[in-house]
Order: C-alpha cells, then structure tokens, then sequence
C-alpha cells in the first residue's frame, strides 16, 4: 500500500509553509513574509493516531495581475496536485476574506472530483471565528478554522484529512523488491529503464497533454522480479514550459514512498547537485535503501584517478550516506547496467537483515569497552541492553538510564560498529534510544 498523499494548495502568503512546519512539528522549510517566496523543504511526513500520509507544499498558486490568467508554470503545479493528491488541502485566509483568486482555484480543485478540505487558516482568536463560514461560499464543504501559527484547530484538520486513509500497517515480507530510478530530469532514467527492461516502454497522453507511463513495470532478472515503481511524467518531453525543478522532486518523493530500493542516478558530466542531495536525504530519511548510480560515464574522459575522484566528491557532498554502494555506468552503452540487479537485491536483503540479540549485546559490550558511555553533570549513563524491533530500515531500541545522557555523536558510534559488524550496506539504520527507570524490569 502506498502512502496516502496530501498536496497543499492555495494563494501566496496564506500560510502554507507555516502550516506544513506545525504540522511536522519541526521547521523543515523556510517561513518568510514575502509572497512566493522560495523552500527549501516543501514536503513532510505526517503521523496522526494510527495514520500516516505524506504532505506536500505544492507552492502559491500566482495569478497574473492583468486579467484572470494563471501563470503557467504554477498552473501545472495546481494540475500535478490534482493528478497526484490522494486529498487536496486547500488553505485560504480568514484576515483576507474569500478572494476572486480563491474562487478561481475553487473551481479548479471542484473539476478535480477528488476530496478538498478547506482550511480557513490566521484564526488566532475567537472574534475571528465568524470569518470561517465565510469560506462555505467556495462550494467544498466545511472550512476548518486554524491557526497555523498558534498550532489551533490542528486535531480537527488531521481527523478531517484522514477520514478514508487506511490505518498504517507496516508490510513485510513481500518477495518482489520494489526499485524506484530517481534523478534529477536528463539524468538517463528512461533510457535506464528501457535498458533494464530491454525494450521500450508504452506511453500514454493524458487529457492534461502530460505523457506519462500507465504502470509500475516488472523486471526479470535472473530468475527473480524486481518492480520498477512508476516514476510516470519524469519525461515530459517537448514541453515548452518545462516545469519547476519542484516537479520532479515531487514525482520522486511518491515514488521514493512506495519503493524498497531507491536508485539515484547521478550525471558523471555534472557532478553532485544540489537536487541530487535533496532527493537523497528524502530516501534517507523515509528509510528506504539508496544507490548511487554515476550514468553518463562513457562521456567522460578517464583516467587512473576519475573514479577515485568521483567517489571522494559523493562521500564529501553526500556526507550522511557513506553506506550507500556506488555504480558507475552507461544507461545508454548499458555497461555495467546489469550489475545493478544484483546491487538492488543485495541492498534489499541488507534492509531486511535481522540481527538476534544475544549477538547485539555482545557488540554493545564491545563498544562500551573501547568508547564507554559518556557521563553528564555528574551523571553516568548506563546501557542495559539492545534489540533490534525493525526491518526497512533496521530499527534498534537502545535501552539506558538515561537518554538525555546519550548524545548524537555516541549514538553514531554504535551505528558505525554495527556497520562494521554487519554491513547493513545500502540502507539507513535507525537507533532508538529509551530510559528504564529503577525498578522497572528489563
Ligand atoms: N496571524 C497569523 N499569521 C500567520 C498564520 N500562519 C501564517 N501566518 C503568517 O503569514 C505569512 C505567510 O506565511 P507562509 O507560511 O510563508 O505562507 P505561504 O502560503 O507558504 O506563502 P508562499 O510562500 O508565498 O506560498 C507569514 O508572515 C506567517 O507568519 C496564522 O495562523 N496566523
Ligand atoms: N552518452 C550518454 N547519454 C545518455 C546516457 N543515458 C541517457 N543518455 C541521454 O541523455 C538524454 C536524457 O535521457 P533520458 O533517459 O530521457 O533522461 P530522463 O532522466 O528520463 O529525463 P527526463 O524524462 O527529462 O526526466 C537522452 O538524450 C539520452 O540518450 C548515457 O549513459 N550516456
């Protein structure tokens, strides 16, 4: 099952962005008071009760100030929305009141058929919350007030939001590894894709004049099936206005989501980019494998070093991914192309590999030998013991007196002996780490 997923809509200066912080109850983009103004982060995973959906700031929806005409390039974004969105959230202002803009999207998302929820957000007060039936008049049903700011009316929202999503029920064991090729656009996806497969994949038009591929594609590989997930309108060939570079980080995190193993090309002409960073922290932190493959390589002129080179500026640039494997390659040439079945499989079994933990503990003696746990204002931590409670990624619970006690940088230090213990190459690792108190049974 896919993740359920959320894109929000809505005027410039809404408060979008600061909607999407609160809801991640962390600061993943940039809030600043002038409209349109750029993120660095737009999307966010959300959990509320049993339920979890990815969320995603699709950017003001700007109007021309001649006439009613949308500028182009949001416009798709508004159309990316309504094709990917499982529930489409729209904000508006309560201070603003109903504008003709607002009308304008309302009809848009209208035409959608899909779920609209409407939130009236900037009610910060009760005098306030007269302006919220205002918003009946879009024709979405009922607007919720919040205050994004104050974090108001958030319960409410979330119920509303996930009123047909499915509870989260983590899957595992399925056979059939799911692979996502991801990259920025002209990296070689497609023609990867078709190399793997060996032959050419169909297309389809949609009414919206985007091409895009019907399905997730089977790949046979040496006896076993591999799903290329759908990473449909990557290409969108000839397109005069080619979309924002946002586009394609949105294509990408959907299908990251419903992969297993993500692969991420990388150009060998153009070196690590600031995308390629973006989409790789997105699979880091959605847990989900990662392999660099560097495509192009029969365009670059080599000699003893090059590859050496291009590996010490992946591990520079893409610091918080030393496990990933890197592959160097040429989609086009196909060298090399059929090691990376073998990569993906190998990276799959690594995530789901199950460490017993008799055998964890005796590594965690080990460790606190050599690096004992740290001690804090007088406090020493103390590590009970440790078990491992997940697979995609491997989860550990660290169990200790104190957590507060144990830092980052320890927590790092017990990853890497893990690493070197077994491997866990190709995957994130995730440590929990929880206080027993005295007394309490271990
Ligand atoms: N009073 C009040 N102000 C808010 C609230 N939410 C957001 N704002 C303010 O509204 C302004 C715009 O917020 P953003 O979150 O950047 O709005 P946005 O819709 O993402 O804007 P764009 O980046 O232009 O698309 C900021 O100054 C916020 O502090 C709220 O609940 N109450
Ligand atoms: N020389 C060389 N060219 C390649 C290689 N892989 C892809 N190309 C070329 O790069 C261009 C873009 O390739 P695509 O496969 O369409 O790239 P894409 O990532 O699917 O692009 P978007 O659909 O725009 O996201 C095409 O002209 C390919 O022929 C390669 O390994 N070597």
């Amino acid at each position: 099952m896919s993740k359920p997923f959320v894109a929000i809509v809505g005027r410039p200066n809404v408060g979008k962005s600061t909607l999407l912080n609160g809801l991640a109850q962390r600061r993943v983009s940039i809030v600043e008071d002038i409209p349109g103004v750029t993120r660095d982060r737009i999307y966010c995973n959300v959990r509320w009760l049993d339920k979890e959906f990815t969320m995603i700031d699709t950017g003001g929806i700007e109007f021309r100030n001649k006439a009613d005409q949308i500028v182009d390039g949001i416009r798709e974004q508004a159309e990316l929305a309504m094709e990917e969105a499982d529930v489409i959230l729209f904000v508006v202002d309560a201070r603003a009141g109903i504008t003709k803009d607002d009308m304008t999207i309302a009809n848009m998302l209208r035409r959608t058929g899909k779920p609209v929820v409407v939130a009236v957000n900037k009610v910060d007060s009760e005098n306030l919350e007269m302006e919220v039936y205002e918003f009946y008049s879009l024709g979405l049903g009922d607007p919720i007030g919040i205050s994004a700011v104050n974090h108001l009316g958030f319960g409410d929202l979330l119920d509303k939001i996930t009123e047909g999503f499915p509870d989260n029920t983590a899957e595992e064991g399925e056979d059939i590894i799911r692979t996502a090729i991801i990259g920025r656009p002209n990296v070689g996806k497609s023609t990867l894709v078709n190399s793997l497969l060996g032959y050419q994949r169909s297309l389809v038009a949609d009414e919206m004049g985007t091409t895009r591929d019907a399905v997730d594609s089977i790949w046979h590989y040496k006896g076993k099936d591999f799903i290329l997930v759908d990473t449909a309108g990557m290409r969108r060939k000839g397109k005069i206005n080619e979309p924002l570079e946002k586009y394609s980080v949105i294509r990408s995190i959907k299908a990251i989501d419903n992969c297993d193993v993500a692969v991420l090309i990388l150009d060998a002409k153009a070196g690590v980019t600031e995308q390629d960073k973006k989409i790789a922290g997105y699979v880091h932190e959605a847990g989900k494998g990662l392999i660099f493959m560097v495509n192009k390589w029969d365009l670059i002129e080599k000699d003893n070093h090059t590859m050496n080179e291009f590996n010490k500026q992946i591990r520079d640039e893409l610091v918080f991914a030393q496990y990933t494997p890197i592959l160097y390659g040429s989609a086009l040439t196909k060298q090399r192309i059929n090691r990376l079945g073998e990569m993906i499989f190998f990276v799959a079994e690594q995530q789901s590999m199950r460490i017993s933990t008799s055998v964890l503990n005796d590594l965690l003696e080990d460790a606190k030998m050599i690096n004992p746990p740290p001690a804090h204002a007088g406090r020493v931590a103390k590590i009970y013991y440790m078990t491992q409670v997940g697979i995609k990624p491997p989860t550990f619970v660290l169990f200790t007196n104190d957590a507060t006690l144990i830092h980052f940088s320890y927590v790092r230090f017990i990853e890497n002996r893990l690493r070197e213990s077994f491997g866990f190459e190709g995957t994130p690792i995730r440590i929990i780490v929880r206080s027993k108190k005295d007394g309490e049974e271990l």
